[in-house]
């Protein structure tokens, strides 16, 4: 049997068998198909199949788009594609097949279940309403659902019937039949009197979703003190730490930015005999030149201008635990020298001191630069970097580990999702994730997550809610935007360029010749871009003219 394949914004929607009798396409209530987008006429277009072709009539009197054209009356040709406003319908002769979808029109359609394996699933409902949510696990065959005491699910909404519908398990299929609602019984935007459904479904009555959905235990979340990741490299990570931790030797955790240095570290604190000792991280590119060395050893009373009292560095806190100095490539090279005298005796001496102490610290560093480069440069003392890479731990970046950016993704949104809310993902958010390349790498993913989370406009996070972080070109220091969906390169490339010239103009007081100079583009050029966006000024185009440029 024929069928028409829905799609909005690029994305399947519904199918809907096309049979003998006529079906009506329109935003109007009573067409068969409802299609809610006001570029939509109320009844726009007539189907009707006679057993070998099938026929478009087009309703609305301003002729209906078929594969590009407009079209008043016709014949659909397989694979026709139909214009309706947002939407778009693909005519597919040999549809999903008569054993499969034996659909009927008139207030009727048919869903193609999305998984067959949800046939032998067992199955609850999910009921949301705002941010509450309960869940009713399916022992019968069937259900009702409505305001009426005497219903299975007896829902509190002013919006929704007494009797509102009828779901029935067949053949591990979901019938799904209105049972003559005022307000209707909704899929997304397509209002449904009776439809046939696989799991996951959400329907949607009232102010209430209703979602269909197979019982399957939560996934899993794999995780090792807060180190999640089920990726063969985060595995063989995880192993590593186990087996260092209980020793003494001297960890690097080496890795980019936002690959999880620090969790690792803690990791490798929790798991030793030094547990119950303090861990204290320092982070060495965040302190300046001056006040570094005092950090880490801690002052005496008056040892210089603003010590008014003594105190404990970094090493004594840390006495009997954990020291994990993050960016260690970034410490002045006279200090490294002091580091490696502490890591090498035991000893500290606190700035202005006269005796050193002794204490008893493991410490882990972390870098996400090439310290081999930088010892080879003489940036970072070679004897310090074999000193404190006995073991050297490598964080794979993100986009080597995709198959855990739904997993992070997931943890991130129980993490940040207010309290007693489930927020999920569409499946084209997840898209969106899996596509990206991560340059910012689990920080980035943790920020884009609780960003989307506070941006998104419904229940579930969707593609549009998620934007990313702007990457910065390392060598330039300039951020790279991300192509909006639907531009190209070139319309991207011709918009920045737009935004440059204009910056500059705004930057030289509207002065051509200097915005020409700083730009490195000859005066004709840059005459030329202004003209085509209308950016000239009348003079501009006289003299332009009498010059000849
Ligand atoms: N495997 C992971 N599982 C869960 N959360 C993670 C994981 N890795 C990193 N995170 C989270 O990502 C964020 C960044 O991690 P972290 O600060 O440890 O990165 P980093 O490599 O030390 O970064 P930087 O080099 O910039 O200091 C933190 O919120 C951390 O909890």
């Amino acid at each position: 049997m024929p069928e028409l394949v829905f799609f909005r914004r690029g994305e399947e929607v519904l199918r809907v068998g096309v049979g003998r009798e006529r079906m009506v396409l329109g935003r109007g209530e009573k067409s068969d198909v409802v299609i809610p987008d006001p570029e939509v006429s109320r009844r726009q277009v007539a189907l009707a199949f006679d057993g070998e072709r099938c026929t478009l009539e087009d309703l609305s009197g301003k002729g209906t788009q078929v594969a590009g054209t407009s079209m008043t009356k016709g014949e659909l040709a397989d694979g026709s594609d139909i214009a309706l406003g947002q939407w778009r319908a693909v005519f597919r002769l040999h549809g999903g097949g008569e054993s499969e979808a034996s659909t009927e029109v008139g207030n009727r359609t048919e869903i193609q279940p999305r998984d067959s394996a949800s046939r032998w699933q067992p199955a609850q409902v999910r009921i949301r309403q705002g941010t509450e949510e309960t869940v009713h696990k399916l022992t019968g065959d069937s259900f009702t659902a409505g305001k009426d005491p005497s219903c299975d699910l007896v829902i509190q909404d002013s919006f929704i019937s007494s009797r509102h519908l009828k779901v029935t398990r067949r053949d591990g299929h979901f019938h799904v039949l209105d049972t003559n609602s005022t307000n209707g019984t909704w899929m997304g935007p397509v209002r449904i009197f009776e439809v046939q459904v696989g799991l996951p479904t959400t329907l949607r009555l009232g102010q209430t979703d209703l979602i269909l959905e197979p019982v399957t235990p939560a996934r899993k979340e794999l995780s090792f003190h807060g180190i999640i990741g089920g990726d063969p490299s985060v595995k063989q990570l995880v192993d590593l730490i186990e087996r260092v931790a209980p020793s003494s030797a001297a960890v690097a955790i080496l890795g980019e930015s936002g690959t999880g240095k620090e969790l690792v570290a803690r990791a490798l604190h929790e798991c030793s005999q030094r547990a119950d000792k303090p861990f204290i991280p320092v982070n060495c590119a965040a302190i300046s030149k001056e006040l570094i060395e005092s950090e880490l050893f801690g002052h005496e009373k008056g040892s210089f201008t603003g010590a008014a009292n003594a105190r404990k560095g970094a090493f004594e806190e840390a006495d009997g635990g954990t020291l994990f100095l993050d960016e260690i490539g970034e410490l002045p090279v006279d200090l490294q020298a002091k580091l490696l005298r502490a890591l090498e005796s035991g000893e500290i001496k606190r700035v202005g001191a006269s005796r050193p102490s002794h204490v008893d610290v493991r410490v882990v560093a972390a870098t996400n630069r090439d310290l081999m480069a930088a010892s080879r440069d003489g940036r970072f003392r070679e004897d310090l970097y074999y000193r404190l890479c006995v073991v050297p731990l490598h964080l794979p970046p993100l986009r080597n580990r995709r198959s855990d950016i739904l997993g992070l993704a997931e943890h991130f949104l129980r993490m940040y999702s207010p309290r007693g809310q489930t927020v999920r993902l569409t499946p084209a958010a997840m898209e969106r994730l899996q596509q990206h390349g991560w340059p910012g790498n689990i920080r980035e993913l943790r920020n884009v997550v609780h960003r989307a989370l506070l941006l998104r406009k419904g229940t579930a996070i969707d593609a549009p809610d998620i934007t990313f972080d702007q990457e910065v070109n390392r060598e330039t220091g300039v951020s790279v935007p991300e192509l909006p969906p639907g531009m190209t390169l070139e319309q991207m490339l011709l918009k920045l360029e737009r935004q440059i010239v204009e910056a500059a103009l705004r930057r030289c007081n509207n002065n051509r010749e200097r915005v020409a100079r700083e730009l490195g583009v000859a005066r004709s050029t840059l005459f030329k871009r202004l003209k085509e966006w209308g950016l000239t000024r009348q003079e501009e185009e006289t003299d332009q003219v009498r010059s000849g440029d």
